[in-house]
């Protein structure tokens, strides 16, 4: 194995193509990710962040090249293992996407049953869990709606957590939000990568890089660029 690559990555990339339909939108994408790293992903709209983001998580087919993800080969992964997959990622999107037709405590139950978890007890001391990880403890009776953008957020954070996730990636997650909510989702987003999660996030806020600067993977003209490997400058490069 070249010295370059870890033993145990937590996302693997070589030579990877992406495409959506019969456009190549990322071609000859090759990095890692390790256990526990912060990682932004930045570049201009269309640059392919979310292409990129979804064949992460297996909702995009793969074009070629190799890629494994939390330990599961994307290479050869059959329909029905995409959830075992699903299981040890977490997904954060820019819209909440929660049910709104339930309570927080429901919307977290929800995902637990979906992802095979029988026993109540368990079940509830896992929602109180998550809930007193992202501050939202008292929410798990309230309805979305009567919860902030940013609290709404908080708890798709904590349902992304569940499944004590290796990786969490998100996609925007804080494109809605005011400049103070975004800073204040951004520290839960370093708590969480403190305590081991890692963290690969698309986002177009520049500030929040300049405050919080981490590894950047930049999508510019179909190829990525990954700072760990060479200097860039970011004033241009969206
Ligand atoms: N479902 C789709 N079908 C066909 N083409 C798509 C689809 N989704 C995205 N594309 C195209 O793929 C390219 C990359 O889009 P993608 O959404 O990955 O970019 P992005 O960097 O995430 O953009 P943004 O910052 O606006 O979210 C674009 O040219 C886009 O038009």
């Amino acid at each position: 194995m070249s010295s370059e690559f870890s033993a145990n990555p937590v996302v693997s990339l070589r030579g990877v193509i992406i495409m959506q339909d019969v456009q190549t939108v990322l071609d000859r994408v090759t990095f890692e990710i390790e256990k526990g790293e912060f990682v932004y992903l930045v570049g201009r709209t269309g640059s392919g962040k979310s292409s990129l983001l979804k064949t992460l998580y297996a909702d995009l087919p793969l074009a070629g090249g190799q890629m494994s993800v939390v330990g599961f080969n994307l290479n050869k992964l059959p329909r029905q293992k995409v959830p075992f997959l699903r299981r040890k990622v977490g997904i954060v999107f820019q819209d909440f996407q929660l049910l709104f037709d339930r309570t927080v405590a429901e919307n977290l139950i929800f995902v637990l049953k979906a992802t095979g978890w029988k026993d109540k007890k368990k079940i509830k001391q896992r929602i109180s869990e998550v809930l007193m990880r992202v501050g939202l403890d008292a929410a798990a009776g309230k309805m979305p709606h009567q919860l902030s953008g940013g609290e709404q957020q908080r708890i798709v954070i904590a349902r992304a957590l569940l499944n004590e996730p290796l990786i969490l990636f998100a996609d925007e997650p804080t494109g809605n939000l005011d400049p103070e909510v975004t800073r204040s989702i951004m520290q839960l987003f370093l708590e969480i990568n403190r305590s081991g999660t890692a963290v690969l996030m698309a986002t177009h806020n520049y500030e929040l890089i300049n405050e919080f600067p981490k590894r950047i993977l930049k999508c510019e003209k179909g190829r990525i660029f990954d700072s760990a490997k060479e200097e860039f400058s970011l004033r241009n490069g969206f």
